[in-house]
This record gives structure tokens, sequence and C-alpha cells, in this order.
């Protein structure tokens, strides 16, 4: 992919990365991503924002074959998949100056042994000239590595975002067209990466809302030419209204527990509560994520397995432990043969979570008329919560 113009002398660069399926090793990718760096040619200064994982550096490079001088590399977040290249970008230009916040010169002196000398610090709000040009960087740590900032070209009302309204997604479009689709991916990215430090990010979207913004520029999927779609869909998942929702994360090995979570869903929809199941075995734990960002109730269905729930539930209770979800209650169905602690081992999991909990229903084997009458006793609960607190 050729460098592409977004406004005279601004350019994206980057590689898209249509093979991704997995990130971090962690965060299933149906859509690819796309590593974006971006190029800005002041009249007397040129600039390059972030870089790519090293292992498109090739692309990169072709991509500066004809930008003869660069006078800055500007890294906003020292994770590797935008910091990966600056070693080789720095032979490539050894008189360009890496600029970036003192944190994260620490962590790109540690993951890339990237010599002090070559670096200059930046404090919050400092602005830096490239001529007609100006650049001010702004600090937004935690978004989502302790070093994060953003940078503002204040000529040019360009945000660049770094992760920050980023979207896991590969797409020829350069600016943001299929928005339902870029909506779905870059929930699925803030899921996974930004859920935990949403109160921070809060705090940034305010610091950010006196910046007059035409574009934001992130460092993965579309730029958007409409800030106000991505800037308002971090607000609604960060602090909106919790849904009338409940998430149904399962396992069941011969069907008792599925048949409970399958009574329960029933039993929730008829009372006009939303549902989601998955099927832990066979689930994209990213759309799992996604249903965790802003639904208010979880209820977890495991059978006992050696005494505790089966593995995959407690991969997942431990995942959603970590992505803290502001989800306010929560429950375990699920069924056993003659005993263990389950619930008492799930309950040790969620330390993050601020839920109550309602009271769990376990089945002996499959479920008998008395489990199912506990089961309408959880949906009436469930559902008269959801109603006091107004969730739509
Ligand atoms: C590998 C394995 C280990 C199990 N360990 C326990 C256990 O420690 N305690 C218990 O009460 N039941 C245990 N069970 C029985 C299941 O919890 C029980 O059959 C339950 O009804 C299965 O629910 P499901 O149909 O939703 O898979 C075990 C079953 C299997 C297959």
């Amino acid at each position: 992919m050729k460098p592409r113009k977004i406004k005279d002398n601004i350019y994206w660069m980057g590689y898209i990365d249509w093979d991704a399926r997995l990130f971090d090793q962690l965060i299933p990718l149906p859509d690819g991503t796309s590593y974006n760096a971006y190029l800005v040619e002041g009249s007397e200064k040129t600039v390059l924002i972030d870089t790519v994982e090293p292992e498109f550096f090739g692309e990169l490079e072709e991509q500066l074959e004809n930008v003869t001088q660069l006078d800055y590399l500007v890294s906003l977040h020292a994770e590797q998949d935008h910091s990966g290249s600056i070693p080789k970008v720095l032979s490539k230009y050894p008189d360009a100056k890496l600029i970036t916040t003192p944190k994260a010169k620490e962590i790109l002196m540690d993951l890339l042994a990237i010599s002090a000398d070559s670096i200059i610090t930046v404090v919050d709000g400092e602005t830096l000239s490239l001529g007609d040009k100006t650049l001010e960087f702004i600090y937004t740590p935690w978004v989502h590595w302790p070093e994060t900032m953003v940078a503002y070209l204040q000529e040019e009302k360009i945000l660049f975002s770094c992760d920050l309204f980023g979207s896991h997604i590969a797409t020829s479009d350069l600016f943001a067209v299929d928005e339902a689709r870029v909506y779905e991916a870059s929930k699925r990215y803030f899921s996974e990466v930004m859920m935990p430090f949403a109160k921070i990010i809060e705090k940034h979207l305010e610091k950010l809302t006196p910046y007059d913004i035409d574009i934001v520029a992130p460092s993965h999927g579309p730029i958007h030419r409409n800030p106000s779609f991505i800037i308002n869909a971090h607000k609604d998942w960060v602090a909106g209204p919790l849904k009338n929702v409940v998430i149904l994360p399962y396992v069941s090995m011969h069907h008792s527990t599925k048949k409970m979570v399958d009574y329960l869903a029933s039993m929730l929809t008829e009372k006009g509560v939303r549902v989601e199941l998955f099927n832990l075995s066979v689930t994209d734990i990213g759309k799992l994520a996604i249903a965790l960002v802003d639904a208010a109730t979880i209820v977890v269905g495991t059978p006992t397995v050696l005494y505790g729930p089966h593995p995959a539930v407690a991969y997942c209770t431990f995942l959603a432990n970590m992505l803290r979800p502001r989800a306010q209650y929560l429950s375990i169905i699920g069924s056993y043969g003659w005993g263990g602690k389950t619930v008492e081992t799930l309950a040790g999991m969620i330390p993050n979570l601020n839920v109550e909990i309602i009271d769990p229903v376990f089945a002996k084997g499959f479920p008998s008329e008395q489990d199912f009458q506990a089961l309408d006793v959880l949906a009436e609960a469930i559902a008269s919560k959801h109603q006091e607190q107004g969730f739509v």
C-alpha cells in the first residue's frame, strides 16, 4: 500500500494486516487489523508519528522512499505494534530525534535498547513547531499503558490518538465509511484493551473536550472524519447507561447446565430482558468481551468438574475480572453430581467486579421441577432489578 493523503502534506502510512487473527496472543481478530503511522510535512520540519510492527517495516520503508529528511519521530505509545520499527527508522534517519513522554522513554529503552541520546521528552501540553504546523502533545496515561499520549495538529485540527479510538479492522477505506462495521470493530478493541481503564479514559475524554477536532487518526483501523461518531461511542462505553441485557457465558458437557441456561434465557426474554448466550466451547471471546461493555447482568453457567467450575468457565471468569466490566449483578447457575466448591471458587475469582451476587441455582444432575422454580425466582429477581434501575 502506498502512502495515502489525508490532507495536503499529511499522509497515512503503515500496514494493513488482512491476515491477523490473534492480537497479543489473546484477542481474536476476525477482521484483521492495521498498524497506522502518519507523516506530517511542515514548512520546516517533517515528523513521523509512530511506526509499525517490526515484521512489516519493509512496507513502511517503501512508503518512506521519497522522504529524504525526517526531523522527528514521535512515539505516542511504547508497545511494539507501534514502536517496534523505531530502531530501524532511526537508523535510516540517524539525525531524527525521537519524541516521547518520560515514562515512554524508559520503556522504549528497556524494550528496544534505544539510546537515551536520541530521545527528547515532552511535558503535557508542550508544542512542537514544524514551521506552518504545530503539534501539541497531550498526556493520556493508561490508554492502555502508563506512558501513553496523543498528539493534536493544531492548524489542521487532527488528533493522532494512537490506541484511543482504534479499531481492529483491515480495510482499504482510509476513512471510516461503514460506521456500523467500524463501531463493532472498535467496541471489540475497546472491550479487550481499554475497558479496564474506563474511568481514566472518561477523564481523558473530558480533557479532550475543549479541542476542536475535525479528524481522529488512530493507530489501528480507519481514520474518522466524523469524530463525534467515535468519541460519542467511547463516551457511551465508559460511562453511558448499562443495558437491559443479561449475558450468559456457559459450558455444558452433558446438557444439564445448557437446559438451565436455555430455560433462564427464555424466562428472562418473557420478562422483557434481553439475553446473549455464549457457549464458551465455541465462542469468540471478543464477542463476549463486546457484550461485557454495557450488559447490566452476568449469569455464568457451569457444570462442576473436579470440585470446581469447568476450566473454560474459570478462564472466562478470570478474563472478565481482568477486563472489569461495569455490570451490576452476577449470578451462577449449573449442575453437579455429588459435590464441590464451584460457587465459592468462582465468587473468589472476581475481586475486581463491583457486583451484587444474586442467589445461585445449582441442580443435582439434570434440573428438576424445583430447579426450574429456582430459575423462575432468579429471572424475576434480575428483571425487577433491571426495571428498578431503569435499564433499557
Ligand atoms: C470430568 C468430570 C468431572 C466431574 N467432577 C465432578 C465433581 O468434582 N463434583 C461433582 O459434583 N460433579 C462432578 N462431575 C459431574 C458433573 O458435574 C455432572 O454430571 C453435571 O450434571 C454435568 O453438567 P452438564 O450436563 O451441564 O455438563 C464431573 C463430571 C465430569 C465429566
